[in-house]
């Protein structure tokens, strides 16, 4: 399997899955996606369904990250996907369980069993493990930089910590994450994880992350690597828990009239991007529902037909923190899709347009048409108060406590259940003991503290401020990072 740039040219080469894993944007800025979507036949369906009924989640996993990747031996890949998903860095044996949300008509899929109790485990643990084999088998190393608003900053430092060749530079919004959040990054204290607290929103974090890695000179000399969802190997992780899903809610002998829809509490788009490309490659997804919050470029986006991303000072900060992004990085590997794969057309409304007017306007299009009837999507938004209502009601109702962000997804999955035929399954993106405040605000309580986080909010902290500054942000590199350690 080979890798294109969503920006590319006629002539621009493709790549291994190796080589984008290390780099993780693509030298013309565009990101990286195969070359073309593997199917999965309905008895390649029968067979996964049994792989993961006999063997287990991580087994079905390598079956499938398998497809997209020819450049690590079967029985490595087998061996990877087993580190990655088992018990008890995952809570539960299952690694993806999902049920029935009581007294609802709605499933919910647990994704927050992992290490840092978010759905970002899914796919730091799997990058944990194939960053630390391919540059063993290279002899290299890297510098991750990354950008959080929250859940990916904890999660890939849990999965990196302590990795022989892997430094991470992660940059934090200041001011915009929870006390728990914070805590989990900063009082790692591993000589290999420096935290930084940027002036900024998390769009300004992810722009830094960009430009770092659009400087071709200081990304050879560093080694940037990227953790984000901008690195292919993220959606690559889910879209296996996609696949889980489909088959956890169907029934042995199920076909592709047996659609399942999904409601995916979004934000920089690489969570429901991965159930678009599961779809694409056969998995029976019927609607893909984007569910915003109060920054709500996305869902605008899917009513509309424009796509205007927001400036900072206009991006707000809500009680679903984490998803407080106005620039939806992945948002671009979906309208290469919805362009016919046709970079040209990509970078002109990325590079060009965007840059330009500030959005790109594609209602009155066949491709806005397509956004329902060929790719499923549709879209929701929700407020403070729904959030707290639904936290409540769910608890009451189903005695079922959901975090702020799964209750964005049950939200507007109660708002569009009408109109979607069969089972609908709400993402849960993270644990309620991330977002206390919110949770006693809704219910009058705190969330329960799993045993394994107990007493995280107490330790020693430490982080670096830092200017929303590019050149800032090279000399902290330059200054923190021992290459190679
Ligand atoms: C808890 C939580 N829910 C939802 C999201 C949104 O996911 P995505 O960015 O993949 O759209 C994020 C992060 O972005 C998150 O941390
Ligand atoms: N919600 C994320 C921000 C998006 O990051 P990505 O790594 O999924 O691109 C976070 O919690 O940091």
């Amino acid at each position: 399997m080979r890798y294109i740039s969503t920006r590319r040219g006629p002539n621009t080469p493709t790549r291994s899955f190796s080589d984008i894993l290390l780099e993780g944007l693509a030298p013309d800025g565009g990101l990286y996606l195969p070359e073309e979507y593997p199917t999965l036949s309905r008895s390649d369906l029968d067979e996964l369904r049994i792989v993961l009924r006999e063997d287990g989640y991580a087994a079905m996993a390598a079956g499938i990250i398998s497809l997209f990747v020819d450049d690590i031996p079967a029985n490595d890949l087998s061996a990877i996907t087993a580190r990655a998903y088992r018990t008890p860095a995952f809570s539960d044996p299952q690694i993806v369980p999902v049920d029935a949300l009581e007294g609802t008509d709605l499933h919910l899929a647990h994704l927050s069993n992992g290490p840092t109790a978010a759905f970002k485990d899914m796919a730091m643990q799997l990058l944990g493990e194939l960053f630390e084999y391919e540059l063993t088998r290279r002899g290299d190393w890297l510098t991750i930089v990354g950008a959080t608003s929250g859940d990916t900053g904890s999660s890939a430092e849990y999965a990196l910590r302590g990795r022989r060749g892997l430094s991470v530079v992660m940059l934090t919004p200041a001011g915009r994450m929870t006390a728990f959040q914070r805590a989990q990054m900063f009082s790692l204290l591993d000589e290999n994880i420096v935290n930084v607290a940027v002036d900024g929103v998390f769009d300004d974090c992810q722009d830094l992350v960009k430009a770092v890695n659009m400087d071709a000179d200081f990304k050879a000399t560093w080694h940037v690597g990227a953790v984000n969802s901008i690195n292919w190997a993220r959606l690559l992780a889910q879209v296996c828990y996609y696949v889980a899903t489909w088959l956890r809610v169907t029934e042995e002998g199920a076909d592709a009239s047996s659609k399942v829809s999904v409601v995916v509490p979004s934000g920089n788009f690489g969570n429901v991007c991965a159930a678009h490309i599961a779809r694409q490659m056969g998995v029976p997804l019927g609607t893909l529902v984007v569910a915003t919050n109060e920054n709500d470029v996305l869902d605008e986006f899917f009513r509309t037909g424009v796509y205007r991303p927001r400036s900072s000072a206009d991006t707000l900060a809500t009680s679903s923190p984490s998803m407080d992004i106005s620039k939806a990085s992945n948002f671009e590997r979906f309208i290469f899709d919805l362009m016919g794969r046709d970079g040209d057309a990509t970078r002109a409304l990325f590079d060009v347009a965007l840059a330009r007017d500030g959005y790109f306007d594609l209602s009155g299009t066949p491709e806005f048409a397509a956004l329902r009837d060929t790719y499923g999507f549709i879209s929701g938004t929700s407020s403070h108060a729904d959030r707290l209502a639904e936290i409540a009601r769910t608890e009451k109702e189903s005695g079922y406590l959901l975090d702020p962000h799964t209750a964005d997804g049950v939200h507007v999955a109660r708002a569009v259940r009408p109109q979607i035929e069969g089972p609908l399954v709400v993402m849960e993106t993270a644990l309620p003991v991330k977002f206390a405040d919110t949770i006693l605000e809704a219910t009058g309580h705190l969330p329960p503290v799993p045993k394994r986080f107990e007493g995280i909010e107490g330790r020693e902290e430490r982080v670096t401020p830092l200017a929303n500054s590019v050149e800032d942000l090279k000399a902290l590199i330059r200054e923190r990072v021992r290459p190679g350690a």
